[in-house]
This record gives C-alpha cells, sequence and structure tokens, in this order.
C-alpha cells in the first residue's frame, strides 16, 4: 500500500543574517501590540508614540494542527530595550501543556525565559550554534541582550500543541531580563501576578 502524506515534502530557504525566507510573509508584533507586558509601561507607550517599532516576526508554515505534524519556522526578534529591559517575544504556554519546543540559534545573543506552572523558572542562553529545548509545561519567551544584532532562532514543536497567550498576558513571567551595567541580569518581575 502507498503510504499517505498529507503534506507534501517542502523545501524553504531562510537567510542566515535576516532569519527571512522571501517564500511566504511573516506574522509582525510591533510594540504597540504588547505595550502592557514591560515593567515600564509608561516608557514603552512613549515609544510607541514616536515609532511604533517592530519588535520581533516569526513564520507560521502552515502545518496541520495535528500531533504527527510538526510546526517550525524561525523567529527573529529585534535588538532595542524599553527602558532597561531588553526587546522580548510575548511568550506563551502551549494550549496542550504537555508538549515541548526546539529552538536552535542561528544568529545573535539572548535568552530563552521559561516558567512552569508549578513555579520553577530557567532562562536559558541562545547563541548561534546552540540548541535550547524547552521542557514540556514550561512557559517560553525569546528575550534579545544585544546592542546591534537581531536574534535569529529556528523553531520546531508538535503540531498540535497550540499558543496560550491569556495566561502570560495575565500573570506575565515570575523574572525579566534587563540590563545593568551594561550586561543582562534576571530581576523578580514586580508586576507578577500569580
Ligand atoms: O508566540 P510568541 O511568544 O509571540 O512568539 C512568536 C513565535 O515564537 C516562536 O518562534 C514560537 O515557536 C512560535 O510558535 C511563536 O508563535
Ligand atoms: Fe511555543
Amino acid at each position: 500500500m502507498t503510504p499517505t502524506t498529507t503534506v507534501p515534502a517542502t523545501v524553504t530557504a531562510f537567510d542566515l543574517v535576516t532569519g527571512l525566507s522571501v517564500q511566504r510573509p511573516t506574522l509582525k508584533r510591533h510594540l504597540s501590540a504588547m505595550a502592557t507586558m514591560y515593567a515600564d509601561v509608561e516608557a514603552a507607550r512613549a515609544q510607541v508614540d514616536k515609532d511604533d517599532v517592530l519588535v520581533y516576526e516569526f513564520y507560521d508554515m502552515g502545518v496541520p494542527e495535528t500531533s504527527g505534524d510538526v510546526a517550525y519556522g524561525t523567529s527573529i526578534t529585534y535588538p532595542g530595550k524599553v527602558g532597561d529591559e531588553y526587546y522580548m517575544t510575548k511568550g506563551h504556554f502551549h494550549s496542550v501543556l504537555d508538549t515541548g519546543e526546539i529552538y536552535f540559534c542561528l544568529r545573535g545573543t539572548g535568552y530563552m525565559l521559561m516558567e512552569n506552572p508549578e513555579g520553577d523558572w530557567q532562562a536559558a542562553e541562545f547563541r548561534p550554534g546552540q540548541a535550547v529545548y524547552v521542557p514540556r509545561r514550561y512557559a517560553h519567551r525569546s528575550i534579545n541582550t544585544s546592542a546591534t544584532e537581531p536574534l535569529i532562532t529556528f523553531f520546531a514543536f508538535p503540531g498540535h500543541a497550540g499558543h496560550d497567550y491569556g495566561t502570560i498576558e495575565t500573570k506575565g513571567f515570575r523574572k525579566l531580563c534587563v540590563e545593568r551595567d551594561g550586561r543582562p541580569v534576571f530581576i523578580d518581575n514586580p508586576k507578577w501576578a500569580g
């Protein structure tokens, strides 16, 4: 019997300098879409009024949302800060909490900030050539700590995982990544609403 495939084999080219593919559009997150997620909301709003910058963009390759498929793409977080807090993605839990994700850093430097509902948190460093495994049950957010370079990662996760943005939008992460004496440090999030 001929095996059935629901998705044909595909080849997608991602530029290693920009992280972008000319083959499809990205989903874009501007600062206005996440101003309240930063510790200094006033600074975020002031920056939006001046210039509503593109903080990050990423691909949804349109893979079927089944447990047998693998969703993948690149994610590009641009350099910058709101006050002393580095640019970051919104971050999310997976709707199916028991699903992990893998990120491979192609360019730039930063961290993957993770936390689980039980209160454990971890920050794993991104450097080109390093893979970060996000365990099941951990919310995850990419943070760019470079002053000049985009943070570019390639990610892959189970197609049925889904995104739960609401929990992080409501509670925030327990930790923030801020610049102190020119270096990134993690501090308690004063607005965390656990
Ligand atoms: O989902 P965000 O936190 O906004 O980050 C944007 C994207 O980042 C990663 O690359 C994930 O694998 C995507 O599933 C996610 O949608
Ligand atoms: Fe994810």
